[in-house]
């Protein structure tokens, strides 16, 4: 198969790392300046169970779990960047997973150097190392079966010889570019790297050889990359702990305050909905000594993406793209059909969000539910509201008849003040209440309703009734009753109104003469 190319000659790169090579440390080095940016290992018997789904609302390709974890998480950004590195030591199951893979990353890497248990366990990682017939059968297979580039990453051999009878074996299985980190399999990464070992391999083959393993005492600068380079006579050169206690090492005038990088990472973490844990083990690695200061203890002690924002004030970031998510969320789901009610469990549920621009002045769609509910005979309605644990956004259900009816939608609370908690609060009410009177086909007072049938009026004279219009007292009365547990914040108040502290208790409503 004709292999789309993607060079491995000449270029710096971030290396594979778990937890820490997820999507917002790949864009992120890559904005630094990075040319390739490899995928944390991802084991192929994890990633065979995954299904591969289009997120329209993140804009990304995900690989999801049966458990519905997202194991693979990439974009279009990085699509000819990316490198996906697997563990496996299984030629059939690997080539399923790089076909699962391929038409959205730029290749494809085997790990061989990987010296813990788990994984020379199940004879992948370094343990492959001592199975060159393995790796052979691997290499070929994946080579042979997907159109990117191959190539693996690996640890040095006990001798100068083995090691580099190992890359030429490699080399003949077609593979693009080998990595060599420059280290025996029982080497722990506070030992010296050999670069002769490197320099020997890069001699013996044609392939680029990408150097791993300078950053403890060689490369703590951009500069210091180029040395680490020539150091070792490689092509290139494969950053692991350098890149991930700062990413800006890419940079060739960095690597730049790790403050400013951290938050840079936050927003990347923020708008890909990087799992909290893993954002928070990627900044306490940026942390570094630093681990036990007071950004850091808040940091540890954040549980969500929306807290570790607050840690670093970005708060209004963090709001911001959580409502662009909804609207696209909101946007896409009434773009691609007519917004349904769907059954979720014992509860009626669409897609809808309370816009307060949406209603008149004093009129809100949970007037109208009670409203409906009293002429209906029926219980007053009851909310129950729910709050998300890992970023406090609300949802709420209300009953009607015996019936449960919600929005799908998460409302994110309104920052600042209890009395914006509340305000949210009630916003995810009003939603719910939307919901309910859409399904029953009643009349919610949205402006511009079609036959509404119910029309506010303001209870004081000379004013405009709240659809803006006056002079419809010829229309029938019908008494509301305000929300019993007012005050509702989502009801507006004009200045020369009663305080909003405390809404009238009741409001008349007009409902449209039959012509
Ligand atoms: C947190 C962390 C996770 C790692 N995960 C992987 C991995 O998933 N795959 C892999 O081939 N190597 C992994 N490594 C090894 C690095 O890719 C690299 O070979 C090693 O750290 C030496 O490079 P350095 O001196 O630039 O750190 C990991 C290293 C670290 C520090």
């Amino acid at each position: 198969m004709a292999a789309r190319r993607l060079s491995f000659r000449n270029i710096t790169a971030l290396a594979p790392m778990v937890r820490v090579g997820t999507l917002p440390m790949r864009l992120l080095a890559l904005d630094y300046g990075a040319d390739v940016v490899y995928c944390e290992e991802l084991i192929d018997i994890k990633m065979a169970q995954c299904q591969r789904i289009v997120n329209d609302v993140l804009e990304t390709v995900d690989f999801v779990a049966p458990d519905e974890r997202v194991m693979f998480r990439t974009c279009e950004r990085e699509k000819d960047r990316v490198v996906f590195q697997m563990g496996t030591a299984d030629p059939d199951r690997a080539l399923t997973v790089a076909q699962l893979v391929e038409k959205d990353v730029a290749a494809i890497d085997v790990n061989m150097g990987c010296p813990k248990e788990y994984s020379t366990k199940g004879g992948m990682g370094a343990a492959l190392l001592s199975n060159p017939d393995k790796i052979e059968a691997i290499l070929k297979k994946l080579v042979t079966g997907v159109s990117v580039p191959v190539t693996c990453k690996i640890r040095i051999l006990p001798s100068l010889e083995e090691t580099v009878s190992l890359v030429q074996r490699i080399e003949k299985t077609g593979v693009a570019a080998v990595a060599v980190h420059g280290r025996f399999k029982d080497e722990r990464p506070r030992h010296p790297v050999h670069c002769d070992y490197i320099q020997a391999v890069a001699q013996a083959v044609s392939i680029p050889v990408i150097a791993n393993g300078g950053s403890l005492d060689l490369v703590k600068t951009n500069s210091d990359i180029e040395k680490f380079r020539k150091a070792t006579g490689a092509s290139s050169v494969m950053l692991a702990r350098a890149a991930m206690w700062n990413p800006s090492v890419f940079c060739n005038q960095g690597p730049f305050p790790v403050e400013k990088v951290m938050e840079e990472y936050i927003k990347y973490a923020i708008r890909y909905d990087n799992h909290a844990f893993n954002t928070k083990y990627c900044l306490c690695q940026m942390l570094r000594d630093k681990v036990e200061s007071p950004l850091g203890k808040q940091v540890q002690a954040a549980q969500t993406n929306a807290e570790i924002s607050e840690a670093y004030g970005l708060e209004i970031f963090y709001q911001e793209i959580q409502q662009d998510l909804q609207a696209k969320m909101a946007a896409l789901q009434s773009s691609n059909q007519p917004n349904k009610p769907i059954m979720d469990g014992d509860v009626t549920t669409m897609a809808v969000k309370f816009e307060r621009r949406d209603y008149p002045p004093q009129i809100t769609p949970k007037m109208f539910l009670l409203e409906w509910s009293r002429k209906e005979k029926l219980q007053q309605p009851q909310y129950e509201t729910a709050q998300r644990s890992q970023d406090r956004a609300f949802q709420s259900t209300v009953t009607v008849a015996n019936k449960k009816y919600r929005s799908s939608l998460w409302l994110f609370a309104f920052l600042g003040s209890i009395s914006n908690r509340e305000k949210s609060k009630k916003f995810a009410e009003q939603a719910s209440a939307i919901v309910c009177l859409r399904v029953l086909g009643v009349p919610e007072g949205r402006i511009g309703e079609e036959d509404s049938g119910l029309v506010c009026k303001r209870k004081r004279e000379g004013k405009p009734n709240c659809s803006g219009e006056e002079g419809r007292s010829k229309k029938l009365h019908v008494d509301i009753l305000q929300e019993a547990e007012a005050p509702d914040p989502t009801v507006e108040m004009n200045g020369d109104e009663q305080n909003p502290a405390t809404p009238p208790k009741q409001a008349e409503v007009l409902r449209e003469a039959p012509s």
